[in-house]
């Protein structure tokens, strides 16, 4: 039997308000976000959709997210594995940049590479920047070539996928309903596995804030509808799309 699978991209947290990239900074979410955290976890209750684990990243924008889902959904006694592997793309020397300013500076061409290319990471971040997660204690059992110091989607892609074989796919092959709280990109990174999104396509795929994102999976962990299914398909479409145009307003 295999389980249910649900993504959750973290409610909008403070930087997404401000327009920052954000990547590993670790900023909590704001009144907007717990709100939507809250409706994703009516939505769960509504369709009866109750996660038996929560896999979350370590950061607490994905953390507060699930907990306040799962406190609506009375399922915050599940049992919850948290890994950096799940964390959001590590955006590099752009982590605290404003998005608009960015485009300004490096035009459409650029901006677009660094936002939604498949393989060109932004620059690195310059070590000692106030933005860097070098010393973080969540960290600290990392091997330092391990830490990353810019990611694009593939580098996301190739170290979220040992977590998903190793930790998600065993629950969702003992039937479980897993629900998945992480963020925009590494969501995008699992989504292109599971949809085999080719490397051009997924530049156009965003995932909106706090709208749980349905798959039932066959019984080679393939999506049996394509794309999964939004628990509120209205409103995703236009959240999505106002992702996609983040830096243009
Ligand atoms: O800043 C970030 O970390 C991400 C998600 O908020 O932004 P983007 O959608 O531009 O990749």
């Amino acid at each position: 039997m295999t389980g249910t699978l649900v993504l959750l991209r973290h409610g909008n947290s403070e930087w997404n308000a401000k327009n920052l990239f954000t990547g590993w900074v670790d900023v909590d979410l704001d009144a907007k976000g717990e709100d939507e955290a809250r409706r994703g976890g009516e939505l769960l209750k509504e369709q009866g959709v109750l996660p038996d684990v929560v896999h979350t990243s370590l950061l607490r924008r994905a953390i507060r997210t699930s907990e306040i889902a799962l406190h609506i959904t009375d399922r915050h006694w599940i049992p919850v594995k948290r890994h950096w592997r799940l964390n959001e793309r590590h955006y590099g020397a752009l982590q605290g940049k404003d998005k608009k300013q960015t485009l300004e500076t490096y035009g459409e061409e650029q901006f677009m590479l660094w936002r939604r290319s498949y393989d060109v990471p932004p620059p690195p971040i310059e070590e000692g920047s106030e933005f860097s997660q070098a010393g973080d204690a969540r960290y600290a059992d990392l091997a330092p070539e391990v830490l990353p110091k810019a990611e694009c989607l593939k580098d996301v892609l190739e170290r979220a996928l040992p977590y998903w074989y190793d930790a998600i796919v065993p629950d969702l092959r003992a039937g479980k309903t897993v629900l998945v709280a992480a963020h925009g990109n590494s969501l995008r990174a699992i989504v292109k596995h599971l949809d085999d999104v080719s490397d051009e396509a997924i530049a156009g795929l965003n995932i909106p804030t706090g709208i749980p994102l349905r798959y039932d999976l066959d019984e080679n962990l393939r999506p049996i509808t394509a794309g999964g299914t939004y628990l509120d398909p209205v409103a995703a479409k236009e959240a999505a799309a106002a992702v996609a145009a983040q830096g243009r307003k």
